[in-house]
């Protein structure tokens, strides 16, 4: 069988998604877990692109060594330089040039002829080449672009010392038989392919990155480009995970192995989700919520007397935990720890310890802990871990017959003691404003949630926020089974990333961003 290379993106592509930024720890700490997941090739930034996404791909780089370190470049000599200072340390370090080959981008976008963009490729391949051996190219926008062109174009980067050609679908315009259509016709019509490994990249605007990238594979390609959760600019990328059970679950159909170990998809699932604050819809293929439960009784029926009637996998198989404890007040250390190795999670003694008081507390005001509450408090103690400011106590009054008031108390980052209380429209605004006057940091309710982490009326309710300051946009999270609490989190989560971010100069360059939570 023929080995299939996974190269990930999920923290170059994937965190080009509107909303999805990461800081630098939060990159690390995917990375490793991608690492553990048994991708071949992490592509850890855009090193050019802003001092944050360099020192990630450095940091990443320089510690992660199971796997190849990808840096994304331009075709122009300074990006590559970039990409290649930040990947000094890695035990496998690849550059990855692009280059617009459509006639819509190549007119309207670089202003060059066909003639020029193919001595550029050339050259920055070349110039790559004066690095490192491991190089990927890609023409962009190789769907829409004139096949004749791209054989030309793939030809000339191969002879320049490319070693990986990948062939995107910029905007997720191809049909899957097209798509497959012009990876064969690369095949038939670039007379030094066999040089070269042949990748895919495809965007899921029209719902067919994952089908256009099976496809592909059906026709040769060895490389699948994906992310975790399929995240990634606009409707996003393949997803990682369905490309990975696809080619499991129809061996007949594809005569490909990876090197990935499914049973870690579902706990690296959940934390891109966390991390990036995109919440994965419960009919997610492989690792929403509902992607194993059955609902209707013809369903249950079958599933009891034989699984495979309605499970075309096993949970297990992608690390759905299956357990049978059930987590409450009466649960001890063991039990817990247990619950949190089947969702995945490795926490040292101290976080162990936080979680583990967390989880009580909870306990004391639910009668059942959920999976998805353990999530939850975990991510939520993870949270605070990195602040500034920290929210100590609050207090609220509301209600139609007084003015709605909150008296909050915060710990600075010396750990001072700041209190001071405010009026406001409602509880939320009230507080809000109350650490207004104590942080000092103007900024801009953007967009504002509510979603409940399992039913029932003890429920986490966890909040979402974005606000917007100078321009940038931060995300928050925060979730306490009361909503006015959550959302006293989530604002200082937003107000914290904001601080780091300005301590740090970790934002991206001059363009509007968001930080996520
Ligand atoms: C399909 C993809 O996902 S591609 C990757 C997309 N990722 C990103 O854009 C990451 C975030 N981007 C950024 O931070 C910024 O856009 C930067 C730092 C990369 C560049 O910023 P700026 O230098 O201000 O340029 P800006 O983004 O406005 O315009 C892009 C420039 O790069 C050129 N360009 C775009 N793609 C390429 C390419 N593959 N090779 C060479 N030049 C290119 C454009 O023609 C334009 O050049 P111009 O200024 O001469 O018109
Ligand atoms: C840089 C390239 C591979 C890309 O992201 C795209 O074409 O979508």
């Amino acid at each position: 069988m023929n080995k299939l290379i996974i190269f990930d993106t999920t923290l170059r592509d994937g965190e080009q998604a509107a909303g999805a930024s990461l800081n630098i720890q939060e990159k690390l700490e995917i990375a490793r877990a991608l690492e553990a997941l048994g991708v071949d090739v992490i592509e850890a930034g855009f090193p050019i692109s802003s001092p944050g996404d360099f020192e990630a791909v450095k940091k990443i780089a320089s510690e992660v060594k199971g796997c190849s370190i990808c840096g994304l470049a331009r075709a122009n000599p300074k990006d590559i330089d970039r990409a290649w200072e930040a990947l000094q340390g890695a035990a496998d370090p690849r550059i990855h040039v692009f280059i617009s080959a459509s006639d819509v981008h190549m007119v309207h976008q670089l202003k060059k002829s066909r003639a020029e963009v193919l001595q550029l490729a050339r050259d920055m391949v070349a110039h790559a080449r004066t690095y490192l051996s491991n190089i990927e190219f890609s023409p962009m926008d190789a769907s829409r672009s004139d096949p004749q062109f791209l054989y030309e174009l793939l030809q000339a980067v191969i002879e320049a010392g490319a070693t990986t050609l990948n062939i995107p679908d910029t905007v997720g315009y191809a049909m899957p038989g097209e798509f497959g259509g012009l990876i064969e016709g690369i095949f038939k019509n670039v007379p030094n392919i066999d040089k070269a490994v042949i990748s895919v990249h495809c965007h899921d605007d029209l719902g067919l990155s994952v089908a256009n990238s099976l496809e592909a594979v059906r026709r040769g390609a060895r490389q699948v480009e994906c992310t975790m959760n399929g995240i990634g600019e606009r409707a996003g990328n393949a997803a990682l995970e369905e490309v990975i059970m696809a080619i499991r679950t129809r061996p007949d159909y594809y005569d490909v192995t990876t090197s990935i170990n499914s049973e870690l998809i579902y706990p690296t699932s959940r934390l891109v989700s966390q991390r990036t604050g995109f919440s994965v819809q419960p009919n997610k293929a492989v690792v929403g919520g509902n992607a194993f439960r059955h609902q209707s009784g013809i369903h249950q029926d079958g599933v009891i007397k034989m699984p495979k009637t309605y499970e075309i996998m096993d949970p297990r198989t992608v690390g759905v935990p299956a357990s049978s404890l059930v987590l409450g007040k009466s649960s001890g250390r063991h039990a817990f720890k247990e619950r949190l190795a089947e969702l995945g999670y490795n926490l040292s003694e101290a976080d162990f310890d936080r979680a583990f008081n967390a989880f009580k507390e909870l306990a004391d005001k639910k009668k059942e802990v959920a999976d998805r509450d353990i999530e939850s408090l975990v991510a939520e103690e993870q949270r605070t871990l990195v602040e500034a400011f920290h929210l100590d106590r609050l207090q609220v009054t509301c209600g139609d017959c007084g003015l709605p008031t909150a008296a909050v108390r915060l710990i600075d980052p010396n750990g001072k003691v700041l209190e001071d209380a405010a009026l406001g429209t409602g509880p939320v605004d009230a507080v809000y404003k109350a650490i207004n006057r104590l942080v000092g940091v103007p900024n801009r309710l953007t967009e504002f949630s509510v979603t409940s982490i399992t039913a029932g009326i003890d429920a986490i309710g966890e909040v979402f926020i974005r606000i917007d300051s100078e321009g940038v946009s931060y995300s928050g999270r925060g979730a306490d089974t009361d909503i006015v609490v959550s959302s006293a989190k989530a604002y200082m989560n937003a107000l914290n990333r904001l601080l780091a971010v300005r301590k740090n100069g970790n934002g991206k360059s001059a363009m509007p961003q968001d930080h996520h939570a």
